[in-house]
């Protein structure tokens, strides 16, 4: 396989709507300073689907705070829609991995959706309308006065979807939201994005760790490297956009890109931001540096 076979993103004429540039994050506290960032650039065009992955401990969970105004980065910006993001903005919804504690157990799913609707001031009527359009969105048509820890984990994991879907954000961030559900659920939570996503026309930065995961969901797969972390590639995924967990997940392209980001991943296990880029093409990695 040669590295001419990866083509590199078209930027120039996107209507971007989130600009991340020259992202820094260093902490310090308890007599220890760690740069979990070191220098990430990147674009979202509106209503893409993109997919970030990287080694554990690159600071993609950083990333996604910076990006969600969670986090102030210690150098360089992010941009919402024209707007520097400097606190939580109001059009961006996040989905974390834990949806235990991310539901709030002593109030009923309806109730768990419907919180932020009162936050954003709607009145009853939409609000009742929103909640009962995003639980039938995600499949959950029949559990509005159930508790979370009356559901399984892929079902709390459908009603932090549903939440987050019902606000409406431009922006939906996702931080490794299936990590803690069983494959099948999975399998079933990753199309239910990828519809979603088409339904709605939200646009999505989802991070994982799971190279297959990127490349099924995404448009494009930013590959980060150790921390400190830069982007150390940008991958265009090829693949049609009507996608099957069968047929894509089997078709000769969907192995081509999954063995680059593996290899790519692979080499980012060994490479900081403070090193030089990988000029190295895949077939050098393979034989080279990879473990
Ligand atoms: N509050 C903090 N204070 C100090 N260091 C931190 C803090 N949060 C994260 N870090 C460090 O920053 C680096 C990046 O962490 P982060 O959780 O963002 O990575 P990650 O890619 O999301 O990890 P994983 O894939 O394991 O979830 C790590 O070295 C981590 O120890």
């Amino acid at each position: 396989m040669s590295g001419d076979t990866f083509a590199t993103p078209q930027t120039q004429d996107r209507d971007v709507l989130l600009d991340v540039r020259g992202v820094q994050k260093i902490y310090t506290g308890h007599g220890r300073t760690v740069e979990a960032i070191r220098d990430l650039t990147f674009s979202v065009g509106r209503g893409e689907l993109v997919c970030i992955v990287g080694p554990s401990g690159a600071g993609k969970t950083t990333l996604l705070k910076c990006i969600a105004g969670l986090l102030e980065p210690t150098a360089g910006t992010v941009t919402l829609d024209g707007q520097r993001v400097t606190r939580p903005p109001q059009s961006m919804a996040v989905v974390f991995q834990e949806y235990g504690r991310s539901l709030y157990p002593w109030k009923t799913v309806q109730q768990n959706v419907e919180l932020p609707l009162k936050q954003k001031k709607l009145p009853k009527a939409r609000r009742q309308e929103l909640v009962n359009e995003a639980l039938a969105a995600v499949g959950l048509g029949e559990v509005h006065d159930a508790y979370p820890w009356q559901l399984s984990g892929g079902m709390q994991q459908r009603v932090a979807i549903a939440r987050a879907v019902a606000y409406q954000p431009q922006v939906l961030l996702m931080d490794e939201p299936f990590a803690a559900v069983d494959a099948q659920t999975r399998a079933d939570l990753e199309d239910l994005i990828r519809s979603l996503w088409h339904k709605l026309g939200v646009t999505i930065l989802f991070v994982t760790h799971d190279i297959e995961e990127s490349v099924y969901l995404g448009q494009r797969v930013l590959v980060l490297s150790s921390s400190p972390t830069v982007v150390m590639e940008d991958l265009p995924i090829d693949l049609p956009d009507e996608r099957s967990q069968l047929e894509t997940r089997s078709g000769r392209r969907f192995a081509e890109l999954r063995h680059h980001v593996y290899e790519q991943i692979q080499l980012a296990k060994h490479r900081k931001g403070s090193e030089p880029g990988p000029d190295a093409t895949p077939d050098v990695v393979a034989h080279g540096n990879a473990v």
